[in-house]
């Protein structure tokens, strides 16, 4: 049996997430330039597609503050699941983050109809420890996983544990386990048309830096001798949620605004300097097939219309494999 092929070069083809993270890509002599620029260094990127290059910041180049304000998770009316966790930033690291994707140089995606993505983008690797120990007493301890209602009792749940139908997901408890240092920093100027055009997020591969070295341990890509994909419970991660943290607020528009699928009215976040809003995101590991949206909201970001430009990280919030989960069944039967 030929093993699937890796979940990466299927993410490509799927249309919802056409959000490249620029990792991995050839670096260019532009890069090669920056790259010596102070404060970032150049990341060398090991996942099972190979090895790439991306640009990353160490912790003394964002200036992690130690003395900080409580952090304090508001729940966003009218979308299920979505929460905003006020002080995951302080202003000064967002003004530090800003100066580094800056000093990365911003990407602008062409004004193209068909892509999601029309604003200017930059990949970061940034270990977010320091967030995380932040929020994690705000994040779901634990996500339940199921693809049918009757598989759902199979797991003893203890409290505050999430639950949700994803049908392509190896099914357990999954246990909140760090946040992604793969970012995408997102700029969105006033008046310039820039947008992230609406769509469902969808989970992504955890990642670990370790000092220069930026490898994923989202799953094994390596089948079972019944053609499903190996995890190894315990080790691999995944995301359940999206993270964005708003580095600037002063701006006019710039929400993240979500959409109800049955007709509701539209729900509009305002960024705000130093917050982090968190959603559920699909689990399709990138198939195509799988169509249940798992929670996942439709979301946009909606243009700037005056005033600075919007800044905002993307990252993800990491789970470990379940320990007693399955592995999923291939795209194909998956439906
Ligand atoms: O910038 C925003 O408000 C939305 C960004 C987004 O949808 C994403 O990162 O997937
Ligand atoms: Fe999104």
């Amino acid at each position: 049996l030929r093993p699937p092929s890796p979940v990466f070069t299927q993410r490509r083809r799927c249309s919802h997430s056409a959000t490249p993270r620029g990792f991995g890509s050839t670096p260019t002599k532009t890069k090669k330039k920056k790259a010596k620029r102070e404060g970032l260094f150049r990341v060398e990127l090991r996942h099972a597609d190979g090895v790439g290059a991306a640009m990353g910041a160490s912790a003394a180049a964002v200036g992690w503050e130690s003395d900080t304000n409580e952090a304090t998770r508001t729940d966003v009316a009218g979308v299920p699941g979505a929460f905003v966790i006020r002080n995951a930033l302080t202003p000064k690291e967002c003004d530090r983050l800003a100066a580094l994707a800056n000093e990365a140089g911003f990407e602008e995606a062409p004004k193209d109809e068909r892509r999601d993505q029309q604003n200017g983008a930059v990949s970061l690797a940034v270990d977010l420890d320091p967030v995380f120990r932040r929020c994690a007493p705000l994040l779901p301890p634990r996500v339940l996983a199921y693809r049918a209602a009757a598989t759902a009792d199979r797991w003893a749940a203890p409290g505050g544990t999430e639950r949700r139908r994803c049908p392509g997901a190896p099914e357990g408890l999954y246990e909140l386990s760090g946040l992604n240092p793969r970012l995408r920093v997102y700029r969105y100027r006033a008046d310039s048309g820039d947008v992230f055009r609406p769509h469902r997020d969808d989970c992504w591969p955890g990642s670990t830096l370790a000092g220069t070295v930026l490898s994923e341990d989202g799953w094994a890509y390596a089948a079972d001798r019944r053609g499903r994909w190996a995890f190894r419970p315990g080790v691999d991660r995944v995301s359940h949620l999206s993270m964005l943290l708003y580095l600037t607020d002063d701006c006019e528009g710039g929400a993240t605004t979500f959409f109800d699928d049955d007709g509701g009215p539209p729900v509009p976040v305002a960024p705000e300097k130093g917050a982090a809003l968190c959603f559920w995101q699909s689990f399709k590991l990138g198939r195509d097939g799988v169509r249940d949206a798992a929670l996942a909201p439709v979301h946009e970001g909606s243009p700037v219309t005056g005033g600075g430009a919007k800044l905002a990280v993307r990252s993800d919030v990491l789970y470990a494999f379940p320990v007693d989960g399955e592995a999923p069944a291939p795209a194909s039967s998956s439906g």
